[in-house]
């Protein structure tokens, strides 16, 4: 560590050590510290040793060690500097308070900003009639998917029962950062991500989320989440047609919905009933995912690909038929995603399979349909996606 150094007034170096400093960006907020607050103090003394304070937004702040190490490859790059030194210290509370406002920009305490009619943000639920048909596994992926893709992308888990998205992210025990009465989002991959199981003190708490308790929840999961500007906001509903759907539906009718089903008949029927409820929250239903679809095996002997159905077949089609009738305009099958046990693995390791395995068959379905989504939302709209469903 270098000794404090004595700062040198208007030094030539300041100019572009305060320029270096506009390109870093808190982890969480994803703004320039510059345009934050949070440079406290730069310094540069006589042999070209800077000295820079950051002001924190919480002390503990889980992301101090990202901050230093990005403040520090910033100046260290400025020609010139001899030596850095990074000071962290903490806000007062009336910067803290200063910087919600900033953030919050005259939006209205219970606003949601998704909700708003000039919101460019496209918002997309993931839903499914029944549990384990891999709704968190298809919405985790896609929204890697479009994150890799460039898009930026908030990640909001609202399964009351599973809420395993921050596992699949390796972020199991991850708690937001508050400022204020506002929390910042997890930052994990690219993605933004909160889940209703971080508003609980302890992973292992257990809470009947249930009626007021529940709608709060969802409330503060998408009007005092500093989300930021997004592309998307993807959802991960509980599976069926309880309380979250309905609340979600009154707070965020613009959001499209996915059904995410298996090829089992039985399946199908449960998530053509929570495609149903969503449209009756005029959502509107975008198309089916299909997952599970078949398990590819290559014979040993003469090495061909076979496909077996272990789900049965058809479900992911009935859905989508069975939708199209019902609502009255087109839901297709957008995809189908094959059992893969590295996307299981993946999973589970906190690793998924888009990112850790991208030439696996099951990742390469889930990159089409982000893709497929992607350019629907990029102004296409009414068009054909192109998505032409695997296996087909
Ligand atoms: N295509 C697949 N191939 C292999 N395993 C899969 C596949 N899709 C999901 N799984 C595995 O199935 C299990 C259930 O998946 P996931 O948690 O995504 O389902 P879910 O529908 O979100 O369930 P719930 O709503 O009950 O939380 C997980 O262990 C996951 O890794």
């Amino acid at each position: 560590m270098l000794d404090a150094p004595t700062p040198v007034l208007d030094h030539p170096l300041l100019p572009p050590v305060r320029e270096a400093l506009t390109r870093v960006d808190d982890p969480e907020i994803k703004k320039p510290i510059t345009e934050l607050g949070m440079v406290a103090a730069v310094e540069v003394d006589a042999t070209g040793q800077v000295r820079v304070e950051v002001l924190l937004t919480v002390s503990g702040c889980p992301m101090k060690d990202t901050l230093r190490r990005e403040v520090t490859a910033a100046v260290s790059a400025v020609e010139g500097v001899t030596g850095v030194r990074v000071d962290l210290g903490v806000m007062s509370d009336e910067q803290r308070v200063a910087l919600r406002e900033q953030l919050k920009g005259g939006q209205t305490d219970r606003d949601i900003p998704f909700a708003q009619p000039g919101s460019l943000t496209k918002v997309i639920a993931v839903a499914s009639g029944k549990g384990g048909v891999g709704k968190s596994s298809v919405t985790v992926n896609l929204a890697l998917a479009l994150a890799a893709a460039g898009r930026k992308v908030g990640l909001l888990d609202a399964d009351i029962y599973g809420h395993s998205v921050p596992a699949m992210l390796g972020i199991a025990d991850a708690r937001p950062t508050s400022v204020e009465d506002m929390i910042l989002p997890v930052p994990s991959n690219g993605l933004k991500v909160m889940s209703i199981g971080m508003l609980k003190p302890r992973r292992d708490q257990v809470i009947a989320w249930r009626g007021p308790i529940l709608d709060r929840a969802l409330t503060q999961m998408l009007a005092d989440v500093y989300w930021g500007d997004l592309d998307y906001l993807l959802l991960d509903l509980p599976p069926g047609t309880g309380d979250v759907a309905i609340s979600l539906g009154q707070k965020l009718p613009n959001a499209e919905v996915l059904v995410v089903t298996t090829p089992q008949a039985a399946a199908a029927e449960v998530a053509e009933r929570a495609g149903t409820m969503a449209s009756m929250m005029n959502q509107r239903v975008i198309g089916v995912v299909e997952n599970m679809s078949y398990l590819a095996v290559t014979c040993p002997h003469c090495g061909e690909e076979q496909r077996h159905e272990v789900f049965g077949s058809g479900g992911g089609q009935d859905t989508a038929d069975g939708l199209t009738t019902r609502l009255g305009y087109d839901v297709p099958l957008l995809a189908r995603v094959p059992l893969d046990p590295q996307l299981r693995a993946g999973g589970d390791e906190g690793a998924p399979v888009v990112t850790s395995a991208p030439a696996q068959p099951s990742a390469q379905a889930l990159a089409a349909l982000a893709d497929g989504l992607d350019r629907r939302g990029r102004g296409l709209l009414g068009r054909q996606l192109g998505l032409a469903p695997a296996g087909r």
